[in-house]
């Protein structure tokens, strides 16, 4: 039976993801509270900027005083959709302590301080939901933390930022120069508001703790992942990888280590072969494995970003969170039981693809191969391509730890004949 007092709803952020959310709440308003069994109510929007118009927001609504609004009393649910660190985290934290849920895109801010603002939300008895935070419309928390529950997630591998891959998408095949990229995923409403944070891998990054966290049930913040972005990627590197029959792509991957004793999590370029599934994402499209002891492989595969999308899935959160309320109840809380340690990147075992710049002459190939060999790397594959006395020699390797590999090269780069390191890049997927 539907319930006829509605359930008030604060909004704070009205720019590409908050306009969405207000515009659907508006729109599906009676599916929604079909679906809640309450009609939901947007009581307030708190915003930064009045004056700009905002197409189908109600002016009466509209406010800059964020935290008046979260402090009402009279608020059920609060919808972050500002981002950053502060103030979003000190009005999610006001939010619980009026007895206000809270629905939240913030994937900055829940892999600096999950922990804390989960522990919040308990001391309150109220919801803290997140999964537009990951991958955007693409549920993936929510089957992370509940319909996989009841298995064991081993690895959790993926494409979590739209704009880096639609840049290296654009990149690949129309041979659109990296700015120009950049430029149009930006008006598209991918990029985060400073896009140094896409580019740099620390959204990935960010998305990267949140997802190791849940399906590992331990803490990992965004300071344990190990961290490279788009930014060293190279033409050659693309045509490099062209060549090995690969494309390249921004990986997020967390592991449970061989023993089960750790965990281990990075965003870094990656090669992947055209055959495996995430070659084929384009644009900013998003794809993630996961892989289970009794599920076996799961693939989830959407839109990553936009303000549609995401409002969908802050929308999904918005449904559930009320449902919990009108139950007297609560969604699951933060699971980090297991307390397992995040290892170093050193410790991950993976292929690299190492482009050198050397002398062609002889004895070289033998001197860098030995190199290798000393630091327990085996050598897949060598490529070698010679003009006027230089050479670039690529080698591939087969499985081997990233200190390993990092000693190796810094071995290589003491050698005479080796004139630089042109480019090192992990292939996974394989
Ligand atoms: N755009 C996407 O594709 C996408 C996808 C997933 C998650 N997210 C996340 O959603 C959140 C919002 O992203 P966005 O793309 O809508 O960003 P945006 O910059 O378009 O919107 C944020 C809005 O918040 C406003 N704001 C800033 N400080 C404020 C304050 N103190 N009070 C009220 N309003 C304030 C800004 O003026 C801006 O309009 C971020 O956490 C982002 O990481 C975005
Ligand atoms: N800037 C992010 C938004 C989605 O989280 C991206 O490009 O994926
Ligand atoms: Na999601």
């Amino acid at each position: 039976m539907m319930r006829t007092r509605p359930l008030k709803v604060a909004l704070l952020g009205c720019g590409v993801v908050g306009s969405e959310v207000a515009r659907i709440m508006t729109t599906h308003a009676d599916d929604l509270a079909n679906r809640i069994g309450a009609p939901v109510e947007l009581a307030g929007i708190a915003v930064r900027r009045p004056d700009r118009v905002r197409a189908g927001v109600p002016a009466e609504l509209v406010t800059t005083d964020a935290t008046a609004l979260v402090k009402r009393g009279d608020i059920d649910v609060v919808i972050e959709v500002i981002g950053g660190i502060e103030p979003a985290r000190g009005l999610i934290t006001t939010a619980f302590e009026h007895g206000a849920s809270v629905v939240s895109a913030n994937k900055a801010l829940v892999a600096a301080d999950g922990a804390a603002l989960h522990a919040a939300a308990e001391a309150h008895g109220a919801d803290l939901y997140y999964e537009a935070a990951v991958a955007g419309a693409i549920p993936l928390v929510r089957p992370l933390r509940e319909s996989l529950a009841g298995d064991k997630v081993n690895r959790v591998l993926g494409i979590v930022n739209g704009t880096t891959n639609f840049i290296l998408d654009k990149m690949d095949s129309t041979g659109a120069g990296y700015s120009e990229a950049l430029d149009e995923a930006t008006a598209l409403g991918y990029a985060e508001a400073d896009p140094t944070a896409d580019v740099e891998g620390f959204d990935a990054a960010a998305k990267a703790a949140i997802l190791a966290g849940i399906a590992f049930h331990t803490r990992v913040t965004i300071d344990d992942v190990h961290r490279e972005g788009l930014t060293e990627v190279t033409a050659a590197d693309i045509a490099s990888a062209k060549r090995m029959g690969c494309t390249v792509k921004l990986l997020a991957i967390c592991e449970r280590a061989a023993d089960g004793a750790s965990v281990t999590a990075r965003v870094h370029p990656a090669m992947i072969p055209l055959t495996h599934p995430l070659a084929s994402v384009r644009e900013a499209y998003n794809a993630v494995f996961v892989e289970s002891d009794a599920a076996g492989q799961l693939m989830f595969y959407g839109p990553g970003a936009g303000g549609a999308p995401t409002a969908s899935a802050v929308l999904g959160d918005l449904v559930a969170v009320c449902r919990n309320k009108l139950a007297g109840a609560t969604g699951p809380g933060e699971s980090a039981y297991t307390r397992l340690p995040v290892s170093p990147m050193g410790e991950v075992v993976t292929r690299y693809h190492i482009s050198l710049d050397v002398a062609d002459k002889p004895g070289v190939l033998a001197q860098v191969a030995t190199i290798f060999a000393e630091h327990g790397v085996s050598i897949d594959t060598v490529r070698q391509q010679g003009k006027d006395g230089e050479a670039s020699l690529v080698v591939v390797t087969h499985r081997a730890a990233d200190a390993a590999l990092s000693s190796t090269v810094g071995a290589l780069r003491e050698l005479d004949t080796v004139r630089g390191v042109a480019s090192i890049m992990r292939v996974e997927g394989e």
